[in-house]
């Protein structure tokens, strides 16, 4: 385990995350992100959507989802089309998250291993589920495999998705608060968290280092770095999920546009609709591994409607004060400052 030798804070729902290369990590998935790093294997057509946690992305996946796999399912219930996904599992169960797989391999050495889980991860019914592989990652752009960013080897694309740092702070306090229970903690403070928050003391944190990391690529190679922003797709969903959609290699046809595809995907993948369809049911996550084979496992369930709550731009202006309010702007400010980043 590497974590012994780390920079350790407390981990608001794990009992600590540790500092490697600039960011903050549950302990659970440092090992496999050595293993990731070591293993995996981009192809070409593969989407990697990316984001700090919180920042919009069950709704990037729903949206991603529904667009690569529109030809094979239907968005509403009939007898002779097969049942959209969506409408019965939670997004967060159809699009695998690569250090949840990665976490999974025993020896960073086991090139088979990684690879075999990953590709049951990415077709998690063994019917050939996607029509292309699609994984998740919270972790940094500096932080991926090199088989993901080299250009010259992968043609691979990364949608990142990112939010005002004050409305994705909230959101992150009640996604803690409604785990902590399960690990019979008490709520962790709104002071405490901000406190943490604004120096970079939270799980896949500084969020700004990881933002302008996404960002700076995207700028330099838009073709592979699709950068979106939670707000402006809650302004224009139609106009974004057009936009995802070009980006990822699957526009959408004149035919389709008629037919009102883009309106259904929309509807489908909507905050109302998923909250609706998410109410029941949960979702198992690791956390960590009790002993050094990992044959142990510390397991957090997860309420599949815990992914939902308002899905509203400037919520934070109901739970911060003035002065939070204006000491994460300036930090945000000074962060991104020379970037052309606003956030
Ligand atoms: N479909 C859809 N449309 C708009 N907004 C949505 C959608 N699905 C989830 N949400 C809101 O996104 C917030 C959760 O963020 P994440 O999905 O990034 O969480 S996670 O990182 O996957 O745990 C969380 O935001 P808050 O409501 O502000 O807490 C969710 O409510």
């Amino acid at each position: 385990m590497i974590s012994s030798s780390l920079p350790r804070e407390d981990g608001c729902i794990v009992d600590h995350i540790y500092k490697y290369q600039g960011f903050w990590y549950m302990e659970g998935y440092l090992d496999g992100l050595l293993a990731f790093q070591k293993q995996f294997k981009a192809n070409d057509t593969d989407i990697l959507l990316a984001s700090t946690p919180k920042s919009g992305t069950t709704w990037l996946i729903a949206l991603a989802f529904a667009i690569i796999n529109r030809q094979r399912y239907c968005f509403t219930t009939s007898e002779d089309n097969q049942k959209h996904p969506l409408l019965t599992k939670s997004p967060h169960e159809l699009v695998p998250v690569l250090e949840d797989v990665y976490a999974l391999v025993k020896d960073d050495h086991d090139q088979c291993q990684g690879t075999d889980l990953v590709t049951t991860a990415s077709n998690p019914d063994g019917k050939d589920h996607f029509e292309r592989r699609m994984f998740v990652t919270h972790l940094p752009y500096t932080a991926l495999p090199e088989s993901i960013k080299d250009v010259e080897s992968s043609k691979c694309k990364i949608i990142y998705v990112c939010r005002d740092p004050k409305d994705n702070l909230i959101s992150l306090w009640h996604f803690i608060n409604r785990l902590r229970p399960n690990r019979n903690l008490e709520p962790i403070s709104l002071e405490v968290l901000f406190e943490r928050y604004c120096k970079g003391i939270v799980t896949y944190g500084p969020i700004w280092d990881h933002v302008l990391g996404y960002w700076k690529q995207s700028l330099e190679r838009p073709e592979k770095v699709c950068f979106m922003k939670y707000e402006e797709m809650k302004r224009e969903p139609k106009f974004h999920l057009r936009k995802l959609a070009e980006f990822m290699g699957h526009p959408f046809s004149m035919e389709e546009e008629k037919r009102g595809v883009v309106d259904d995907i929309v509807r489908l993948c909507s905050f109302d609709n998923l909250n609706e369809l998410n109410k029941q049911g949960e979702v198992v996550r690791l956390l960590s591994f009790e002993n050094m084979n990992k044959t142990r496992k510390n397991l957090l369930s997860i309420n599949k409607n815990s992914w939902f709550r308002r899905g509203q731009v400037g919520d934070y202006a109901n739970y911060l004060t003035p002065e939070m309010i204006e000491c994460l702007d300036k930090i945000t400010e000074e962060k991104l400052h020379g970037s052309g980043l606003q956030l």
